[in-house]
This record gives C-alpha cells, sequence and structure tokens, in this order.
C-alpha cells in the first residue's frame, strides 16, 4: 500500500473492511445459537459476539497501526490464545483509499488518532431478536473531535442481481462527506428517536417537552443516528447518562460529515481523546441539522438539565 496516502485515510479504510469481518462474526454467534450472556451491570449485558468482535477489530487495527490508540467498550475479550487468522483483517477498502484527504487531517500521525470501538452496539436488542438494531461502531478521533467513523449494520439486508445480502457499511469522514447509503431530508413532521431498554422519568420527561408528532423507540446508538441520515427522525434524545465515548463517537463523526450536531443534553460537545472518562454522564442531543438541534436544547427544561449535570 502506498505510504503517500494519509494515515488516517487508511485508517478509515481498514476501519471499513474490518467493520465488515466483524458484523460477519456477529450474524455467526446469533445462527449457532450459543450467546454466552455476561450480565456487567444493570441492563448492561455482553455476549460472545461483543467479545470475539472486538477482538477482531482491535487486533486487526493495533497489527496495522501499533501507535493508534485503541479502546474498546469490552474489559475482558477472552484474550488466551491467538485469535483465528480468518478473522484478521489486514485489507483496506479500495473506494475509501481513493479520497481526497482534507488538508488539516493530512499531516496527522498514527500517534496523534485515538479510536473507539464499540463491537456491537445494541446488545439488549441482539439478545432480544431486533437485529436491524444492531450496529459494529468504529470512531477516529483527532484532538479530542471525532473526525471520522464507521457504522456497520450486520443485518441490513439488499437485494443485488436477484440475491439477497446481509449487512452494509456507512462511512463519514469531516469535510469529505458520508457514504454506504443514501442519505435523505428529515421528515415533514417532527419525529424524535430514543433508547427503547433504558429509559427513565427524565429521559421521559425530555421526550415529552419536545412536541414530537411522532416518538420511536429503537436500540443503539448507531442504529439511531442511522434513522437521523435516512430521514426516518429528525432528533435524537436521550436524557440519561449510561451511553459512552464509543457509543457516539463513530455516530457522531458521521452525522458530523452529514451535516448534523451530536452533544449531549446542555448543549455541549463531547471530548474524545484517550484520558477523558469514558460515560456520557449528561446524555445525548443529536439531530440532522443545527437549527433542529437548537430547537430541541431550548426545549428541555433548565431543572433537567441542572439534574444532569449534578452527575458530573
Ligand atoms: N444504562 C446503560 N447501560 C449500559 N449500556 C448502555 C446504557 N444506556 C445506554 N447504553 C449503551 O448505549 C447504547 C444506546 O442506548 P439505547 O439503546 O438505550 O438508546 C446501548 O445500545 C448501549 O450500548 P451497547 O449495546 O453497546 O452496550
Ligand atoms: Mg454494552
Ligand atoms: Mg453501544
Ligand atoms: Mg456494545
Amino acid at each position: 500500500m502506498s505510504t503517500t496516502i494519509p494515515v488516517i485515510v487508511r485508517v478509515l479504510a481498514s476501519s471499513v473492511s474490518v467493520a465488515g469481518k466483524a458484523g460477519k462474526i456477529v450474524r455467526d454467534v446469533m445462527s449457532k445459537g450459543e450467546l454466552g450472556i455476561v450480565e456487567k451491570g444493570k441492563d448492561d449485558y455482553q455476549t460472545e459476539a461483543d467479545r470475539s468482535a472486538q477482538r477482531c477489530i482491535i487486533e486487526s487495527l493495533s497489527a496495522q497501526y501499533p501507535k493508534v490508540n485503541i479502546i474498546g467498550e469490552e474489559d475482558n475479550p477472552d484474550t488466551e490464545g491467538d485469535i483465528s487468522s480468518e478473522w484478521l483483517a489486514v485489507d483496506a477498502d479500495k473506494e475509501i483509499l481513493s479520497i481526497e484527504c482534507p488538508s488539516f487531517l493530512k499531516s496527522v500521525k498514527e500517534e496523534d488518532i485515538v479510536i473507539w470501538v464499540d463491537p456491537l452496539d445494541g446488545t439488549s436488542e441482539y439478545t432480544q431478536g431486533f437485529l436491524e438494531h444492531v450496529t459494529v461502531l468504529i470512531g477516529i478521533s483527532v484532538n479530542e473531535k471525532p473526525v471520522a467513523g464507521v457504522i456497520h449494520q450486520p443485518y441490513f439486508k439488499t437485494l443485488i442481481d436477484g440475491e439477497k445480502k446481509l449487512g452494509r457499511t456507512i462511512w463519514g469522514l469531516q469535510e469529505v462527506g458520508v457514504g454506504g447509503f443514501t442519505a435523505a431530508p428529515p421528515p415533514d413532521s417532527l419525529v424524535i428517536t430514543t433508547t427503547r431498554s433504558h429509559s427513565n422519568p427524565i429521559v421521559e420527561k425530555a421526550l415529552q417537552v419536545m412536541n414530537a408528532s411522532q416518538i420511536l423507540r429503537v436500540g443503539g446508538a448507531g442504529y439511531k443516528v442511522l434513522q437521523l441520515l435516512e430521514g426516518v427522525a429528525s432528533i435524537y434524545v436521550f436524557a440519561s447518562p449510561g451511553c459512552k465515548k464509543w457509543d457516539t463517537c463513530a455516530p457522531e463523526a458521521v452525522l458530523n460529515a452529514a451535516g448534523g450536531k451530536l452533544t449531549d443534553i446542555l448543549g455541549n460537545y463531547y471530548k474524545y481523546g484517550a484520558s477523558e472518562g469514558k460515560p456520557n454522564k449528561t446524555g445525548v442531543l443529536a439531530a440532522v441539522n443545527g437549527e433542529l438541534h437548537n430547537y430541541a436544547l431550548t426545549r428541555i427544561p433548565q431543572e433537567l438539565k441542572d439534574k444532569l449535570a449534578s452527575n458530573k
């Protein structure tokens, strides 16, 4: 591979490839039927698919980019023994490699990059059979900001020449744009997307004040941002801690690249440096554009914002 291609573009191209591989692992674990569920905490589970997909992503990327700081959700993916070489992805997506790198990212070095990996976003939904909500998230940050990201959907169905194909990979790069799907404008009426498995009274209060025509309750931060990108919903509101940096890094990067905005419930951006705290303590507020984001921000009562801020 030519070393004249800037490292950020190579890392994104490798991430697109490895996300597809991780998605296959996610499907294989489900079709074998032994999920190996471990309860990490309240409403917080891990399966064999989370563990194996994380190993695939981290070992593949760190073999190619040893100086990049890669942080994954799962603490104890089975670290014993070598992983199957079948799982090691060393290829890079050709389409991404041909992208013209934005000038501000051309001189980024491996050691400037922090990658946040969520090997399986929407684990609750995965275990309950809501498979289309499941995504694999790889978020790439530089100087604490998410600059590129991959959202892979292992169970997305397409028909190619009459043949069913499973899985699609959406990517975004700041100042370049997005790919892997067809973007659509937001719905005419206000449609909000939110959690289906982690609600509480404050989450509900923040939804009530939005004056929405419809509230969609789906799993995963990745899937909800896809709904924004595809014109299914206009705003994503989650007024609660629970999401972590690996949940929002890739979705935020892709949404930004498409002209959207993701912050906490107070309107502040999260930082994605390696030394940042992992929890997104002050919730998630995302929208397809700045105007809708601002609408939602102004509707959330100060009292509710103060309550979330006291979690900090
Ligand atoms: N209370 C929580 N405990 C653990 N994970 C959470 C919690 N709330 C949110 N998450 C993570 O954020 C994602 C988006 O939240 P939600 O689906 O509730 O909107 C979840 O799929 C889950 O990621 P993961 O499935 O990777 O563990
Ligand atoms: Mg989890
Ligand atoms: Mg997640
Ligand atoms: Mg996860």
